[in-house]
């Protein structure tokens, strides 16, 4: 089943046309890929699906919602929480501290608490550094406590911004196993990576995103033979 569609969406800044007719989908249960360079427009994808940026035309629906003109407390409350690039964690805070952040908005103190146990059944490294301030983390810990952070507040669509950015490769396959770990407790995800040999792995779906638009998609499995995707993304 679709919940989110992306229709031919057109985002500009000024002079810059960053979204050009982006189509789109991500099934339920799914993990969908938007893979591109810099500047392809995939942050801006995120922004707009979070109702940060505002598309001048096109269609964006998350199971029957609006989400062009939603505010986005809405679209939190309708589940889909983003986890921008450059894993904004707070440095003075400890790890409990930052995760205990994500439930801010949620009512149900005992959902909360029952996050906080999967958060750290999922990922030990946290439970270890609980209290440890944020900023004494690696950058990979950082990224853990992100997306520690977005699952305590229950979502249902993931949108997950280059989480392997700036780390070393051993660290990319532990978050990306953490990423397929959250997928596999039922939540749908949304990533968006340039690190495409990463995505493939774990993505259902993918979808190249050139200069705002969608230029291929298909099965990860299938994208990650095809020559155009190793000639361009996977340096072969
Ligand atoms: N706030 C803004 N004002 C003006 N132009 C912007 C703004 N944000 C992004 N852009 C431009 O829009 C285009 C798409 O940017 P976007 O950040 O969405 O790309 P990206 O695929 O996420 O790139 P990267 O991988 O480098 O983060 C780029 O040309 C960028 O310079």
């Amino acid at each position: 089943m679709t919940l989110l569609e992306v229709k031919d969406a057109d985002v500009v800044y000024g002079r810059v046309h960053a979204l050009r007719e982006l189509s789109f989908t991500v099934g339920e249960g799914e993990i969908v890929c938007l893979l591109g360079n810099n500047g392809a427009g995939k942050s801006t994808t995120m922004n707009m699906l979070s109702g940060l940026v505002r598309p001048r035309s096109g269609s964006v629906t998350w199971q029957g919602m609006d989400l062009t003109t939603a505010k986005p407390w809405d679209i939190v409350a309708a589940g889909l929480i983003h986890v921008p690039e450059g894993r904004r964690i707070f440095s003075t805070m400890t790890v409990h501290e930052n995760l205990l952040l994500g439930g801010y908005t949620v009512r149900d103190q005992k959902a909360i608490a029952t996050r906080l146990d999967e958060v750290y059944g999922m990922m030990p490294r946290l439970a270890e550094r609980r209290g440890q301030q944020g900023g004494t983390l690696s950058g990979g810990e950082q990224q853990m406590v992100a997306i520690g952070r977005a699952l305590i507040g229950g979502p249902k669509l993931l949108l997950l911004d280059e989480p392997s950015m700036g780390l070393a490769p051993l660290v990319v396959k532990q978050v990306m196993e953490i990423v397929a770990s959250v997928n596999a407790a039922g939540t749908t995800v949304l990533l968006v990576e340039q690190n495409a040999r990463a995505a493939l792995k774990i993505a259902d779906r993918a979808y190249v995103v050139e200069t705002g638009s969608a230029t291929l998609e298909g099965p990860a499995a299938d994208l990650a033979k095809d020559p155009r995707i190793i000639e361009a993304y996977l340096g072969g």
